[in-house]
């Protein structure tokens, strides 16, 4: 093991890429609550403002992924619809089966130029994560209790209000509804059967009506669906913890795009159009796991500068203000002000920490098992 990577596997990095992380996200956060006058004012500046603010807090983990663990995303897609990429308002289905999904899928919102406005329609829960959830709350993401009846006013206003979004803007939907374990996949294909469906082995049983929902409140606005498929070479299991830790990942992800005027109005027949894309999309996967790859061209979408100079100037400007306090405190051999400073930083750490933990899948919800548990 290379000096560089040793390092990157040192607590004191993380300490520091942690501190920079989490004290610029409260400064975002804080600004963003600067705009809230603004909105009733000029809602499509606040917007544009809000757009700008979360690029520059959520382009920091994509700079993590590229720049701290060299990861490589490989894009397989028809080389026509390429050059709409990042140009057209889209609603994206990705499978559900990654601890760094996510991140991947910022990395391409990041190289299309649509990560500061990139939406997801998200559980509840994940409203309340210190800094990432409170910046979703001024981007417009769409939460909701996985509870059809309580959901579907809040679930169509929000995707009515995205109808004059002045950026262009991915809304992601993952239909499972939550990540793939033996169990959920066990239990959904329980349900498969019971619907005369086919079975799928590699996705769980997709929800529709979510689905539905979107594309019908989206018409219009969303100028297609992008199916994608996202998976690992050679059996990759990615962490976050291992992007943390300089760890490099070989994620493919193959992207179909589907205009939205071919996607069924009636409720019925939609669902049954998603439940034939999941088994599209499996067919993907198994193709996957025995060529090692995706159909249609490669393509490696250039990767820009910004989410690295964005993280590079956080980083000294927090730095800075950081070391100064540390000499100071060493200089002033007061203990309880080392104690206090060492305490603010094991916070810090440890907050981060648990925010990494809500990517494991080890601690996904029991959303999905038994059946129809909430
Ligand atoms: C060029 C590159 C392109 C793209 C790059 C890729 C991506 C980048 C894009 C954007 C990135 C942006 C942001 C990402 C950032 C971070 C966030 C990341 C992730 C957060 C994701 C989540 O939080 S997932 C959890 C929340 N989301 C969902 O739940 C969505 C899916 N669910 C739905 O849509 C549901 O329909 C619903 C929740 C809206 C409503 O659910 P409900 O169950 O009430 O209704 P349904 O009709 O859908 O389902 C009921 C029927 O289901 C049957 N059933 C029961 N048990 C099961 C089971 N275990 N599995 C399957 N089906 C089951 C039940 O029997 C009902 O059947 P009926 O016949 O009776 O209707
Ligand atoms: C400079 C970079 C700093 C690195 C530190 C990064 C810290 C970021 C920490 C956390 C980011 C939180 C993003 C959370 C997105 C998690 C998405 C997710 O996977 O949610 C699960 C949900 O779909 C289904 O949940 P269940 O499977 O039902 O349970």
């Amino acid at each position: 093991m290379g000096l560089v990577q040793w390092l990157k596997g040192q607590l004191l990095c993380h300490l520091v890429i942690c501190y920079g992380f989490f004290v610029s996200g409260l400064l975002i956060n804080l600004l963003q609550i600067c705009t809230l006058p603004l909105w009733p004012i000029n809602k499509q500046l606040a917007r544009r403002i809000n757009c700008k603010l979360g690029y520059s807090l959520t382009s920091q983990s994509v700079a993590l992924l590229e720049w701290w663990s060299g990861t490589e995303v490989t894009l397989y897609t028809d080389p026509e619809n390429y050059r709409l990429y990042g140009k057209e308002n889209a609603i994206v289905v990705l499978n559900h089966n990654f601890e760094i999904d996510f991140l991947c899928g910022w990395t391409f919102c990041d190289r299309f130029g649509v990560l500061g406005a990139s939406k997801c329609l998200a559980k509840k829960e994940l409203s309340y994560l210190p800094v990432i959830g409170w910046m979703w709350y001024f981007l417009e993401m769409v939460f909701i209790k996985r509870k059809w009846e309580e959901d579907k006013r809040n679930f169509v206003q929000s995707l009515q209000n995205l109808r004059d979004y002045p950026e262009n803007f991915w809304f992601l939907l993952h239909c499972e509804g939550t990540r793939f374990t033996e169990e959920k996949h066990r239990v959904s294909m329980e349900v498969a059967e019971k619907k005369s469906l086919p079975k799928l082995k590699h996705h769980l049983l997709p929800r529709t009506k979510g689905f539905w929902v979107a594309v019908q409140n989206l018409r219009g606005t969303v100028a297609a669906v992008y199916c994608c498929t996202l998976n690992f070479r050679n059996n990759e299991t990615p962490t976050l913890l291992g992007v943390l830790n300089g760890e490099k990942y070989h994620p493919d992800l193959y992207v179909r795009r589907i205009p939205l005027e071919s996607i069924p109005e009636d409720e019925a027949e939609c669902s049954a159009w998603l439940h034939k894309l999941y088994q599209e999309k499996d067919k993907f996967q198994e193709d996957y796991s025995q060529t090692g790859c995706f159909p249609g061209p490669k393509v490696t979408p250039p990767c820009r500068p910004w989410a690295l100079i964005n993280w590079l100037g956080w980083t000294c400007l927090l730095l800075y203000p950081l070391c100064l306090l540390l000499v100071q405190l060493v200089n002033s051999g007061s203990i309880l002000s080392i104690l206090a400073t060492v305490a603010f930083c094991s916070a810090v750490s440890v907050g981060v920490r648990w925010m990494i933990g809500q990517t494991e899948i080890k601690r996904s919800s029991s959303y999905g098992v038994p059946l129809n548990n909430k």
